[in-house]
């Protein structure tokens, strides 16, 4: 279980995180939403470690996980990142590898000498995503879509508690996006992975999400089921989005439901 308490965040005294609680369950598919500059990847940073937040604190399954621990190669948050960050001249299979990296010698990682069991580790999380017998290509020679493939591989590889995801389709098709959602829904539910997906396409968020934060100034405005995200909350988590497509997107028993959270309009019109 991920406990997240109380996390706060400013930069040059501008407050970007002001305390944000969360509990995410094992194998729960969360999708964090929000307008560009609401903290969506602050959040995940600092949850990965990656930023030490001013205040606050996250437990991984009851300790606290924190940038000491990750510089101390406590690996138990894997991340997904928006341009897959393959190394491209490396193989695919070495690619997904790094996610085995943490419990090397140096001396081996430089060699690139990786031990029978983490090449069977990651060679069973590309045959997860479908790519095996890409492993000996280039991670150049691979589509966008294949390279996140390879990137959920990786993340999977490392065997991790939790999977944070800044934006994963954002720069592929919608085909493809679907595709790559439904590899991570379901290896969410089978390994019990929690899962933390920043998304900017609500569709996706309805689509894919179990559950939905919406995240505005800094705060948690929204935290349900996709079926009771309305249109008017939305509109609220982003402030002056002119789509009146929007709506379409959302089931008609969620359109009839008035906006949950009291202080969501204060937040979105601060
Ligand atoms: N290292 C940093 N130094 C200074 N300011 C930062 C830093 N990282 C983020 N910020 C600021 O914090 C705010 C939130 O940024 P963040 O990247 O978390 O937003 P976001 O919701 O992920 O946006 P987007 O959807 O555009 O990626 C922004 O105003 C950004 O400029």
């Amino acid at each position: 279980m991920i406990k997240i308490e109380g996390l706060k965040k400013s930069y040059a005294g501008r407050p970007v995180l002001q305390g944000i609680d969360l509990t995410v369950e094992p194998g729960e598919f969360l999708v964090v939403l929000g307008p560009s500059g609401a903290g969506k990847s602050t959040l995940l940073r600092c949850i990965n470690g990656l930023v030490q937040p001013d205040a606050g604190r996250t437990l991984i399954d009851g300790k606290v996980f924190d940038t000491k621990s990750k510089a101390r190669g406590e690996q138990p948050v894997a991340m997904i990142f928006q341009h897959h960050n393959l190394v491209k001249r490396l193989s695919v299979l070495k690619n997904v590898l790094v996610g085995r990296m943490a419990g090397l010698s140096s001396i081996l990682t430089m060699l690139q000498l990786f031990p029978k069991r983490d090449v069977e580790i990651a060679m069973e999380a590309l045959a997860r995503v479908e790519l095996p017998h890409k492993a000996n290509s280039r991670g150049d020679q691979l589509s966008g879509g294949e390279q996140q493939r390879v990137g959920i591989a990786r993340a999977l590889a490392q065997q991790p508690a939790v999977i944070l995801c800044d934006e994963p389709v954002a720069s592929l098709d919608p085909k493809t996006s679907r595709i790559v959602l439904g590899y991570l829904k379901a290896i969410c539910k089978e390994k019990g992975i929690a899962v933390i997906c920043n998304l900017h396409q609500v569709d996706y968020a309805v689509e894919f999400g179990e559950r939905i934060v919406g995240l505005s100034g800094g705060k948690v405005v929204f935290d349900d089921t996709p079926d009771h995200l309305t249109a008017e909350i939305v509109h609220q988590i982003y402030p002056g989005l002119e789509d009146p497509g929007i709506g379409r997107v959302l089931k008609p028993r969620a359109a009839a439901r008035q906006p949950i959270l009291a202080p969501l309009v204060a937040t979105a019109t601060a």
